[in-house]
């Protein structure tokens, strides 16, 4: 993702549309806000046609009125442009810039392929799948194209939904803000996506993930304050000394790992037996409690996890644990929790049903009661009261034991804030940049060493 668009909002169709309205109702004309929305596709096009021939596609409504703008400007600074339509007419702004255009205008049918292709056939309006044979052309112009640029959305994608169709793009220019095909599912689609910011206010409680600010120690603090983290391991000792080390270098002051393997990833965390957890989850200095991974879902797994989900301390919920965890406990619980789900543990745990994956990760939140990291290329951060952040960490990550290292890192910083929201986006951010220092191919061992320098970016 363009590292460019860090922090920006994402909105649905109907509050793109609402924002619009609130700006048409400041004073501003609908032909103006087309004329801006124009004029910023053409300068992404103008950067990267390298003046080659143009084919502007023009769809049947405002998206279309864009793309008649965008010839309109691109005819202006001496581009050779061709414009192919649907043969409807337009209505309001859309027809103002079809009057504007003058130039070349054929059938979709008969439009021959050039270097560059603006696709402005449908954008936020798209009602239903795109009739085959228009699809079909659509297809054909964009293959046979050296460059494809969609205007808003890339023509098939409904904006609402998790990207999965439409035609594929090497540059989106999202108009306003974004929208849910450009951040969800598979967004491959958008190629390079640039956000036009045509000034009109949009909500901002889902955004794209930025750098967060973290604060170094300050003299009152020791290790108890900076967060004592407990990981209660199981079965596969292995992916809880993984998230115990994660923890320890995301930041913790302290780190035990409660496990019936006595090895540690390194001398400063320290071993426990868990015979005792009960009494380790009553202690007030701790911080935070990972409980998950390797965990196992025998009888002692299933015990250590209704400790853990009956306890009051702050906890981060992962791996086998989601699965021996139900939503009504997770609802009764009024400490800080994280559950860190990967699309077959959210599945289990919440269902398959209906939405985009903004949409299933906010409704999950509301649900448990807990901070919801929904994991993935597309990763979803959604909080009960509705905010959410999405996150595109490196694919390199696609890795077995990745997951134990976030897992840590969110105790980690957990036991630092108590603010599990905070947490998670602290924890998904540091992840990911570990990730990309770490370089092609790590293994899951290695990225946690990683996590020092990404936390001083972070200061
Ligand atoms: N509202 C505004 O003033 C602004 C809107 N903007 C542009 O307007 C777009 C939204 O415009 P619209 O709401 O007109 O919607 P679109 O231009 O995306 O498409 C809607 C039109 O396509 C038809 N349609 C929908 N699905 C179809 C299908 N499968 N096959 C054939 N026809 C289909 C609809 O009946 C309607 O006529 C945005 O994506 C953006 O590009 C920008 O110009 C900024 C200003
Ligand atoms: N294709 C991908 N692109 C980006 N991140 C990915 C991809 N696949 C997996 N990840 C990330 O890697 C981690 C894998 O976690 P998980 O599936 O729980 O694995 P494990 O349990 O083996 O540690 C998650 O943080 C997830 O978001
Ligand atoms: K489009």
């Amino acid at each position: 993702m363009n590292p460019a668009l860090a922090g920006a909002s994402i909105v649905t169709a109907a509050q793109m549309r609402a924002a619009e309205v609130a700006c048409f109702a400041a004073g501003v004309s609908q032909v103006a806000l087309m004329e801006r929305a124009a004029r910023a596709v053409a300068q992404q096009v103008a950067r990267f046609a390298r003046s080659r021939p143009v084919l502007v596609l023009a769809g049947p409504g405002n998206n279309g009125g864009d793309g008649f703008g965008v010839a309109w400007v691109l005819a202006e600074w001496g581009y050779d442009v061709t414009v192919a339509t649907l043969g409807q007419d337009w209505n309001g702004a859309a027809a103002v810039m079809r009057d504007r255009w003058t130039g070349p205008t054929t059938d979709l049918d008969d439009a021959t392929p050039r270097p560059v292709l603006v696709d402005g056939l449908f954008g936020i309006g798209l009602t239903r799948p795109i009739a085959a044979p228009v699809r079909g052309r659509l297809a054909t112009l964009a293959a046979a194209a050296e460059l494809v640029v969609a205007i808003d959305v890339p023509s098939g994608s409904f904006a609402d939904q998790d990207a999965s169709d439409g035609v594929e793009a090497d540059i989106t220019v999202a108009l306003g803000a974004l929208k849910p095909c450009h951040v969800v599912g598979d967004t491959a689609r958008c190629g390079h996506l640039i956000l036009a910011d045509l000034a009109i206010a949009v909500p901002g409680d889902t955004r794209l993930i930025a750098r967060p600010v973290l604060h170094p120690p300050s003299r009152a603090d020791h290790k108890y304050t900076r967060g004592l983290v407990i990981v209660i391991g199981g079965t596969m000792p292995g992916a809880a000394r993984l998230a115990a080390g994660a923890a320890a270098r995301g930041g913790a002051g302290y780190v035990v790992l409660a496990s019936d393997d006595a090895r540690v990833p390194f001398d400063a965390v320290v071993s426990r037996k868990p015979d005792a957890i009960a009494a380790m989850l009553a202690d007030p200095k701790l911080g935070a409690v990972l409980i998950g991974p390797g965990l196992g879902r025998d009888d002692e797994a299933r015990t250590r996890s209704e400790e853990a989900a009956a306890s009051d301390c702050p906890l981060v919920i992962d791996g086998d644990a989601l699965a021996l965890a139900s939503i009504d406990q997770l609802a009764c619980r009024t400490a800080p929790t994280i559950l860190t789900p990967h699309s077959g543990e959210f599945d289990r745990l919440f269902g398959t049903g209906g939405g985009n994956k903004l949409e299933r990760t906010r409704d999950a939140a509301r649900r448990s009661g807990a901070i919801v990291v929904h994991k993935g290329a597309d990763t979803v951060i959604a909080a009960p009261d509705g905010q959410s952040i999405v996150a595109h960490p490196p694919a390199w990550l696609s890795t077995a034991g990745t997951g134990d290292v976030l897992a840590g890192i969110a105790a980690a910083r957990l036991a630092a804030s108590r603010d599990p929201m905070r947490a998670a986006i602290e924890a998904v951010w540091l992840h990911a940049r570990a990730a990309s220092l770490a370089g092609p191919a790590f293994v899951a061992d290695g990225l946690a060493m990683h996590l020092p320098q990404a936390i001083a970016e972070c200061l």
